[in-house]
């Protein structure tokens, strides 16, 4: 698993206002991996603010996961419980190449 760092900015969409928030504290671009648990074959996507380290996404990777490239740089997906998490990534190139590793992830599950 390519855990390159992919740069982009994580979003929640509120359903009740109907739009997107950044998650976490603060504006900014956040580092969002796919990360592979190797001794249960499990995988999480986790985002830390580059500002603070704060953690705004940690997310399993279930095998029924949609993974809905919406734009180049825009992808989205729901997670169990139904929230919806967007990646504004910074540029076409991560957004592919982090779908290529979420591709890859659910290939493997
Ligand atoms: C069947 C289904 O579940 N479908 C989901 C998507 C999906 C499909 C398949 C599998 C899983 C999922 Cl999750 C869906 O459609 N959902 C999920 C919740 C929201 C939404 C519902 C309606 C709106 C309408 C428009 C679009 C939207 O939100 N889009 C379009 C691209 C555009 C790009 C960027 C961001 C920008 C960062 C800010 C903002 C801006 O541009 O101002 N913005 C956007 O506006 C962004 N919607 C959605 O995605």
């Amino acid at each position: 698993m390519s855990d390159e760092k992919c740069l982009a900015s994580v979003m929640i969409y509120d359903d009740g206002e109907r739009k997107w928030k950044a998650a976490g504290k603060t504006q900014g671009l956040s580092s969002v991996c796919i990360y592979r648990h190797t001794q249960e074959n499990t995988f999480r996507v986790i985002g830390r603010k580059d500002q603070d380290g704060e953690v705004v996404i940690n997310c399993a990777v279930v095998p029924q996961l949609k993974y809905n490239r919406a734009t180049a740089t825009f992808h989205q997906w729901r997670d169990g419980n139904g929230t919806v998490y967007g990646l504004n990534f910074s540029t076409g190139h991560t957004a592919a190449a982090f779908a290529a590793t979420m591709d890859a992830a659910l290939d493997a599950l």
